[in-house]
């Protein structure tokens, strides 16, 4: 035979193989396409920019956006991002254009979890907004202001072993521990009405009220464990589970690695299956158990019961269908979610600020003691108004370490953003934790200072008043802003009224953090504790 010559046999494999390897490049470049002029670094194939995560770490879109302005690419594996880390484009995608960009992207560690998907944060367009006007009614002020004996009495047991007569002077401990147990056991109680018992012997406020029965030790330990894990397995760089690794390269591969991986034990994926399933299961149990008793639940307080009742009273049939018992489930599971890591991370890191700038320490307990008498336990009110320093100190540590430093959007229809065409589909990725270090709006925006807040200063009028969005922006912000700012204050106001703090010998210099589905200390915050009475 002529060797030029191809068989009919050979000349189809040739053209498999280059119909299998073009439409392998059109599969991997077709986002790009659509955003290939919004300028951005080279990508590497397969895995895009994700090698500069790991070469700066959570700095890397602040050095981004220094050498390619307020707008640019960055991909995640083949999954381009548009980052907007300018405060009026903020405005602009946030507010302005929110019609044409409502919703969240769902990143690959989410789209394999209907749990986490059917929270308020995934769900899109009218299902979002009907799921939203409900909610809200539950942080109506009056409702919050209830709130406060509870938060006390659980900000009273997660110290209380501070107060233990063998607690010496100089007792080293990792605050950052009892910050997440106690803000998993408010908004437990908050959200479930269960008090998971994290923070110490549960005191009667706390109690009073319970209409379910506490859970026993073990079963609550359970949940909280399968909760943790839940969450920290929610990676966006390469250290979650393969189908999530997957799922960041070549996404239509992520379905068949996780179909396959999660029924082989053993693996993190099956773990993960086997945690999200019990987890699931658990809540509904809560949410079936509460429909089922009825009457029992009518004068509580708690998120779960508020919006149980909200879709009964209502005779619209789209409420009863937006509200299934999963999407309850999902809902109620998300405000443990999003309320304990993000509301432990902000109260840790004041504290460990504060402890490192006595001049600040100085003034704010000067306006602490300055509230008297002293066992008064300040109302909701006494909170936004009788604490201005305070407020600046709370605003400077959410400036100075922002817990989300990116908040996903997604674009529904063909729209203009900072000068360029982004196609529908488009993942824009607003960028709070560049802004919040950008020397425009915050010169020296490595130092420690809440006095660029006062409200008199030339640095506070001259700034972007977008500047500063560690709780998002537009219609879709925090939901649980005021509801955390609340918990957060009476806390420090409770812990400096007895103690202040100094860094432990054990905590490193400077400070690690690590990025997960929000951000988190590497090793935690560690403290000498000095009793002040
Ligand atoms: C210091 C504490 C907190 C911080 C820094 C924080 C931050 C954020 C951010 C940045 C977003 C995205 C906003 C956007 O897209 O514009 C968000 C959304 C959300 N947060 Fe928070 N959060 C905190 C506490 C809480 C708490 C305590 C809860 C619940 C009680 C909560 C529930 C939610 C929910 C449900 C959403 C989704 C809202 C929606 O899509 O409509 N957060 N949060």
């Amino acid at each position: 035979m002529d060797p030029t010559f191809l068989t009919a046999n050979q000349i189809w494999w040739w053209i498999m193989t280059m119909s299998l390897a073009g439409g392998l490049l059109v599969y991997l470049y077709a986002p790009y396409w659509g955003v290939r002029r919004v300028p951005g670094p080279v990508t590497v194939p397969l895995i895009g920019h994700i090698h500069l995560l790991a070469k700066y770490g959570p700095d890397v879109f602040s050095v981004l956006a220094k050498h390619y302005g307020p707008i640019f690419r960055f991909h995640m594996g083949r999954q381009p991002l548009i980052i907007i880390a300018d405060a009026e484009l903020c405005r602009e995608v946030g507010i302005k254009k929110f019609k044409d960009i409502p919703n969240r992207s769902i990143p690959s560690p989410i789209s394999a979890s209907p749990l986490h998907q059917k929270g308020l944060f995934f769900t899109r367009d009218s299902r979002w907004s009907t799921m939203r006007n409900t909610i809200v009614s539950v942080y109506q002020p009056s409702h919050l202001a209830g709130l406060v004996p509870m938060m006390q009495a659980f900000i009273e047991s997660a110290t209380s072993s501070l107060e233990s007569p063998s607690t010496k002077d100089n007792q080293e401990i990792t605050f950052s521990n009892l910050s997440l147990k106690l803000a998993t056991d408010v908004i437990g109680k908050a959200a479930f009405g269960v008090d998971f018992g994290l923070s110490g012997a549960a005191k009667s406020a706390a109690s009073q009220e319970d209409s379910t029965k506490r859970k026993s030790g073990d079963e609550v330990s359970d949940f909280i464990n399968q909760h943790t894990y839940s969450t920290t397995q929610l990676k966006m760089d390469l250290s979650g589970s393969l189908s999530i690794i997957m799922g960041q390269l070549v996404p239509f591969l992520q379905e068949p690695f996780w179909q396959v991986l999660k029924r082989v034990p053993g693996t993190i994926d099956w773990k993960v299956e086997q945690t999200n399933r019990k987890l699931s299961e658990r809540l509904n149990e809560i949410v079936a158990k509460r429909i089922k008793d009825g009457s029992s639940w009518a004068r509580s307080k708690d998120f779960l019961s508020l919006i149980l009742r909200a879709r009964e009273e209502s005779s619209s049939k789209i409420h009863q269908t937006i509200f299934s018992p999963d999407y309850v489930s999902a809902v109620t599971y998300e405000h443990l979610l999003a309320g304990s890591a993000t509301t432990s991370f902000t109260l840790s890191a004041v504290v460990y600020l504060v402890s490192g700038h006595p001049e600040v320490e100085k003034k704010m307990l000067e306006e602490i003691d300055g509230f008297r008498p002293r066992e008064l336990i300040p109302t909701a009110s006494d909170l936004q108004t009788k604490f201005p320093y305070l407020d600046k100190v709370v605003k400077e540590a959410m400036r100075f370490y922002t817990v989300s430093p990116l908040v996903a959007r997604e674009t529904s229809r063909r729209v203009e953003v900072g000068g360029y065409i982004l196609p529908k589909g488009t993942w824009v990725w607003l960028a709070p934790g560049v802004l919040a270090k950008d020397p425009k709006n915050f010169p020296e925006p490595e130092k420690f200072k809440p006095e660029r807040f006062d409200p008199n200063g030339e640095e506070e009028k001259r700034r972007h008043p977008y500047a500063l969005i560690p709780f998002g922006i537009g219609p879709r912000a925090c939901i649980g802003q005021k509801f955390s700012l609340q918990e957060i204050k009476l806390s420090l106001i409770h812990l400096y009224r007895r103690y202040v703090f100094r860094h432990a010998p054990s905590m490193e210099k400077p400070l690690e953090l690590q990025y997960g589905i929000v951000l988190n200390f590497k090793h935690g915050v560690k403290l000498r504790v000095i009793h002040r009475i």
